[in-house]
């Protein structure tokens, strides 16, 4: 099945320090919007895995952040894709959720999802060591681009088999050039 996940902030759109917390604040990285569309018109399905602790922290609404979600969808649908499925933890770093990247409750939803025993061979695309290690729990292959906090991770031992690229625009050329 081809099936690729992705991280939201720093990889689909700008992250920030202060969090994402409004539509305004919501801004597509250059090239991401025409991957994800690229990749669904090639057959993919795009799924997103994200952490909003911002709720918990009470920085936005789970309002703000489906409007937020709305304008991605929008965007992506303008250029002929759709994210089929948008996973997020609304828990915060103390509330002991299972879903919180590192830990992979959203990638096993994800993977029940579309009946995977696991996520062997589908690309988890983040910015974050986090992105990559929940997706590694279930054997997921790991991408990390140095968008948002992607240079800050390259400093950090990443997992073993890590493919690294500029950008999800680069993933998506590697993705449809490799299995075409
Ligand atoms: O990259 P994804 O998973 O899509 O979303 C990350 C955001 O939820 C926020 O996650 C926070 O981490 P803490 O939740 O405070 O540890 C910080 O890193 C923020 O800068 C960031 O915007
Ligand atoms: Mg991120
Ligand atoms: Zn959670």
């Amino acid at each position: 099945m081809k099936l690729i996940i992705l991280d939201r902030d720093g990889v689909i759109n700008e992250d920030s320090d202060a969090y994402v917390k409004s539509v305004a604040e919501w801004i597509p990285l250059p090239g991401a919007i025409k991957a994800i569309a690229r990749l669904c018109r090639a057959g993919w399905s795009v799924a997103v895995a994200t952490n909003q602790s911002g709720l918990a922290r009470g920085y936005f609404s789970p309002a703000t952040l489906e409007a937020m979600h709305a304008e991605l969808q929008r965007l992506v649908a303008e250029q002929g894709g759709h994210i089929e499925l948008i996973e997020h933890c609304p828990h915060g770093p103390d509330d002991a959720c299972d879903c919180r990247k590192p830990l992979a409750g959203m990638f096993r939803r994800i993977a029940a999802h579309y009946q995977l025993a696991d996520l062997s061979g589908v690309p988890v695309v983040g910015d974050s060591l986090r992105d990559l290690q929940a997706g590694l729990t279930l054997n997921a292959e790991p991408y990390l681009v140095k968008t948002g906090k992607g240079l800050h991770t390259l400093e950090k031992p990443l997992p073993p088999g890590t493919q690294v690229f500029t950008d999800l625009a680069a993933v998506a050329d590697h993705l449809l050039d490799a299995r075409q």
